[in-house]
């Protein structure tokens, strides 16, 4: 899996570190409020495991699934929701985790989907932010990293549903593509 890796962007004790640091400044935001950590499956797995424990307050979690429509999957901006919440949100902040936002149509529409069910408020935080690639104006609350134009893997993030598990992000070398 590895020799298809043409550079490690974040290694594992980078991502380590700053994911201390969001948790540490969720905990301060967040204190005396009730939480409910949303995350987008399937890529926010890794970095929300290990994010959550580092959150110093009683909190709920759970996941919703999404899927872009279209030839071109991923500049529709139509959002189909594969996996909803289990419970009404009216009493709870929410606080959506991604592992990245990209052309930001995801997280538009679901910022938009969430607010209309009246949460007392709806936050969002992202690994990884490649906001040269937004199409449309969103803005994470926190952010890990800005990162490049570049296409990434690992830590939850894939490339035909492989690299997921790599303890670090990763850009792939161009054979990856050739072989997939
Ligand atoms: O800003 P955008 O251009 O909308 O892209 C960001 C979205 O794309 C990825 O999900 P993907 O649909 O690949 O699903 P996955 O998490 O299961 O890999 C990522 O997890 C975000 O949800
Ligand atoms: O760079 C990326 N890597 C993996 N999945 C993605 N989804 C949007 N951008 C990316």
């Amino acid at each position: 899996m590895e020799e298809y890796i043409a550079k490690v962007l974040i290694s594992k004790e980078g991502l380590a570190k700053r994911v201390a640091e969001l948790g540490a400044q969720i905990t301060r935001d967040y204190e005396g409020k009730n939480l409910l950590v949303l995350g987008i499956l399937k890529g926010a797995v890794p970095f929300m495991a290990d994010l959550i424990r580092e959150i110093k307050l009683p909190l709920a979690y759970d996941f919703m699934a999404l899927s872009s429509y279209g030839v071109s999957t991923k500049s529709s901006g139509v959002v189909r929701i594969l996996k909803d919440l289990e419970r009404s949100v009216d009493d709870v902040h929410i606080l959506v985790v991604e592992d990245i936002v990209d052309t930001g149509l995801t997280l538009k529409y679901l910022k938009e989907n969430l607010k209309a069910r009246n949460p007392l408020s709806v936050k969002v935080v992202t690994l990884l932010d490649k906001a040269a690639r937004r199409q449309v104006e969103v803005v994470p609350d926190y952010n890990g990293f800005a990162i490049p134009d570049e296409f990434v893997v690992g830590y939850g993030l894939d490339f035909n549903e492989e690299y997921r598990n790599l303890p670090y992000v990763g850009v792939l070398k161009q054979e990856a593509y050739e072989v997939n």
